[in-house]
C-alpha cells in the first residue's frame, strides 16, 4: 500500500537554533499520528513543515494525490499546496479563532469552504451546512449565529465542522482540545474519536496530552528537543515506554 503521506529527513531551523530535525515516518490511509513532547520540543514546527505552512531547511514531505499520485509537497506551486489546503487537507488549530472567520455566521463558516471547491446551490450548501452543524452536536438554531458568541467548545465543533466537510483525507490537529474544560475536552474527544472512525480519516495530532493521543491515535511519536526519541504503536508506547524521556512523560501524567 503507498503511505498517504512520506516523511523524510525534515529538519528546520530557526537560525542555528533546531526547531525539529531528522523526522521521518510513512502514514498510511486511515491512520493517525500523535506527536507528543514537552512544551519547546518541536511538535508544531514539525506539523506546520508537513502542513506546508513553514519551509524546512532539509527533507521531503511526499502526500499522495488523488489525481497524481506522489508528490513532494514542498516542491508543488504555492497555488497547488493551497488548493490541497482546501480540499484534501485539514487543519484543526488550538485556538478556534485560527482557523474560523469569526465574523461570519456559523452557516456560513460551513458553507464557504464547499464554495471554496465549487459548490454553487445555495439549498444544498445550507443543507450540508445544517447536517455538519448536527454532527458536531450545535443546534441548528445557531446557524445564523456568528461564532463569537458561541462557547469555546461550540467554536472548536464548528471549526472541526468547516475542515471536515469538504472530506479531506489528511487532518493535521495542533492540540486541539487544548485550552477548554476538562469536561468540555472529553465531549470533544468522543466526537473527534467517532468523527475519525466514521470518515476513515488519516490523521496528524499535536498534544502534549497522553489521553488524547491514548484515545485517538493508533501510532506515537515521542519528541524531545526537536528529535524523535521513540515511536511506536500507542499502546506499546505508552505501556512499555523504552527511551527514559518517555519513561518520565508517562510517570508524571499518572501522577496528575
Ligand atoms: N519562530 C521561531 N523563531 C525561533 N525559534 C523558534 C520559533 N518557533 C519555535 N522556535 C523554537 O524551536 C523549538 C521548537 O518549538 P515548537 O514551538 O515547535 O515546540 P512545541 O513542542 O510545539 O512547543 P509548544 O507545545 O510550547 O507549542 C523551541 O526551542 C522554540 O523555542
Amino acid at each position: 500500500m503507498t503511505p498517504l503521506l512520506k516523511v523524510e529527513s525534515v529538519e528546520k531551523r530557526y537560525g542555528a537554533h533546531i526547531g525539529c530535525t531528522e523526522v521521518s515516518f510513512d502514514l498510511y490511509p486511515g491512520e493517525v499520528m500523535g506527536i507528543v513532547g514537552e512544551s519547546g520540543s518541536g511538535k508544531s514546527t514539525l506539523l506546520g513543515c508537513l502542513a506546508g505552512h513553514l519551509a524546512p531547511d532539509r527533507g521531503r514531505v511526499i502526500f499522495d494525490t488523488r489525481a497524481e499520485g506522489p508528490r513532494d509537497v514542498l516542491a508543488m506551486p504555492e497555488a497547488e499546496r493551497r488548493m490541497l489546503g482546501r480540499t484534501d487537507w485539514a487543519f484543526v488549530h488550538q485556538h478556534a479563532r485560527d482557523g474560523l472567520r469569526m465574523g461570519v455566521s456559523a452557516g456560513g463558516n460551513v458553507g464557504e469552504r464547499l464554495m471554496a471547491v465549487g459548490a454553487r446551490h445555495y439549498g444544498e450548501i445550507r443543507e450540508t451546512a445544517l447536517d455538519w452543524l448536527d454532527r458536531v452536536e450545535i443546534a441548528p438554531g445557531r446557524i445564523d449565529d456568528r461564532p463569537s458568541t458561541f462557547s469555546g467548545g461550540m467554536q472548536q465543533r464548528l471549526q472541526i465542522a468547516r475542515n471536515l466537510v469538504t472530506g479531506p483525507r489528511l487532518v493535521f490537529m495542533d492540540e486541539p482540545t487544548g485550552g477548554l474544560d476538562v469536561s468540555v475536552q472529553a465531549r470533544l474527544l468522543d466526537l473527534l474519536r467517532g468523527l475519525v472512525r466514521d470518515m476513515g480519516l488519516s490523521a496528524v495530532i499535536v498534544t502534549h496530552d497522553l489521553a488524547v493521543v491514548r484515545l485517538l491515535a493508533d501510532r506515537l511519536m515521542v519528541m524531545k528537543s526537536g528529535r524523535v526519541v521513540e515511536q511506536g504503536l500507542t499502546d506499546q508506547v505508552l505501556d512499555d515506554p523504552q527511551h527514559g524521556y518517555t519513561q518520565l512523560l508517562v510517570s508524571s501524567v499518572l501522577q496528575v
